[in-house]
């Protein structure tokens, strides 16, 4: 499907982002191999986790989406296109866990759609399985390097095949007998480390990761409220496995990288003011926040509080004069999914933006650096990229046109906020991958875009 979408005066109001795609992920997966019933609030209804919820289905594990709304006892919902189009905010998930040896051999290839947080923590999983299992996904996913999560699982004991020497999936994966590793991520990838802390519950002795920079760590959150042996020391991180995980009831907070979007449209939109309610504010992951008051941006982070050790909070965001900045180095892992947007901010800023270090974006679903020059290209932006990031000289009018997805739900989001901060109509081609991660996007953004008198700014 294509949208198109007519330059916007402002954004205002109140609204919620669905819940964070990182922590549902990882709540089903701890939740199927740990002891008894796990509950999960605010699960987040959209393609990637329920490509995970899928694969613990194939693998025996019962998962029950329920949605509290519809009657006093909730009603079970069983496929993806049913839950698509119901509140996500009353979505909630129940995963009943066997426990870590309770998951059988799945009678089909495991399938995870577009999601690569699904298939490489997924494989730290199974290499401690001792049953042997296909993983695939689709061609984007096909194209993804896995090398990072298959040699070290094999420096761990497990066997794996894949394409190209077991760097691209399909994966083959026959679990074993698993003992630890001391191991140095060669890049600051918080999925290797999931990936290798989940195998870590199968090996014999003490895992221990050091990245190079700290990235997510909602995995060391998690696994200590399920009771897992996991601590951290400067940016090593070391688990001892346990015979049992506790299962657990979790709220799940709104994810920073959706409501990203909206906070770069209040930013370049005059007379903006937006309260995002309950998003996640893990430091890990607020570098979008930073980034954005360094260029000026006027940010304020109220209601602060702690929910299942994940800091949660309301970001009010108003219309701000932004200006060029640089980013590179250790706010990278902290903004790596938000660089898309925070390119189309350097878009309508004051000066230079040099974005550096950031050669972990071709490797996403799409090439998202060269993608971004490609479509703020077409806006009119001046924009160049470089070996690691791009170089972004801002401030000049950009003009509505026809523009890509690359079926890449960051990329699709990031053009329909410049769209709305450019002169005339846009359209975007195959909008359809924001159900990746955030099937009602274009729903909020038009509740709170303030249009002129010509109609809906969205059709
Ligand atoms: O662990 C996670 O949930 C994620 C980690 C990041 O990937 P890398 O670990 O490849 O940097 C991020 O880009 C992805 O959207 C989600
Ligand atoms: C990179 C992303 O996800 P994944 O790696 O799970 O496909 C993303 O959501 O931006």
């Amino acid at each position: 499907m294509d949208i198109t979408i007519r330059g916007s005066r402002s954004l205002r109001g109140q609204i919620t982002v669905p819940g964070d795609k990182s922590i549902s992920h990882r709540a089903i997966m701890l939740g199927a191999i740990a002891q008894g019933v796990t509950e999960i609030e605010r699960f987040l209804m959209a393609e990637d986790c329920l490509a995970t919820v899928d694969c613990f289905r194939k693998m025996g594990i019962d998962i029950r989406i329920i949605h509290e709304n519809m009657s006093s006892t909730g009603k079970e919902i069983a496929g993806k296109s049913e839950v698509l189009d119901f509140n996500p905010e009353n979505a909630k998930v129940k995963v009943f866990g066997k426990g870590l040896h309770g998951l059988k051999k799945p009678d089909c290839p495991l399938y995870v759609g577009n999601s690569g947080t699904t298939i490489r923590l997924l494989s730290g999983i199974l290499a401690g399985q001792d049953f042997d299992v296909e993983i695939t996904g689709d061609e984007s996913i096909r194209r993804r390097p896995m090398g990072r999560v298959t040699e070290p699982l094999r420096l761990m004991g497990a066997n794996i095949e894949g394409a190209e020497g077991g760097n691209k999936a399909p994966l083959k994966i026959r679990g074993g007998k698993l003992f630890a590793i001391n191991y140095r991520l060669p890049v600051a990838s918080a999925q290797v480390k999931s990936s290798l802390l989940l195998a870590g519950l199968y090996a014999k002795g003490q895992t221990t990761i050091e990245e190079p920079e700290k990235s997510r760590d909602h995995t060391e959150i998690m696994m200590k409220a399920f009771g897992v042996d996991i601590s951290r020391e400067n940016n090593t991180v070391r688990l001892n496995p346990v015979p049992e995980l506790r299962p657990q009831k979790i709220t799940i907070p709104g994810d920073i990288s959706s409501a990203a979007f909206f906070m770069v449209g209040a930013c370049i939109l005059p007379d903006s003011d937006i309260i995002i309610k309950n998003v996640g504010i893990n430091p890990t992951r607020t570098g979008i926040v930073d980034a954005l008051r360094l260029m000026g941006a006027d940010i304020e982070i109220l209601n602060e509080s702690i929910t299942n050790g994940e800091p949660v909070a309301d970001i009010r965001v108003r219309s701000s004069r932004l200006k060029g900045i640089n980013v590179k180095g250790p706010i990278i892992p902290r903004i790596i999914d938000e660089i898309p947007i925070l390119a189309v901010a350097a878009a309508f800023a004051e000066g230079v933006t040099v974005i550096k270090d950031a050669g972990e974006l071709k490797v996403k679903e799409s090439n998202r650096i060269a993608a971004m020059v490609d479509g703020l290209s077409t806006f009119g932006a001046s924009i160049t990229e470089t070996e690691d990031g791009m170089v972004i000289e801002g401030g000049g009018k950009l003009k509505g046109g026809r523009v890509k997805s690359y079926g890449d739900h960051r990329i699709a989001m990031s053009q329909a906020i410049t769209a709305l901060g450019a002169e005339g109509s846009t359209i975007i081609e195959n909008v359809d991958c924001v159900n990746i991660s955030y099937p009602d996007f274009f729903k909020t953004l038009t509740k709170i875009s303030v249009h002129g008198s010509s109609g809906p700014a969205i059709h």
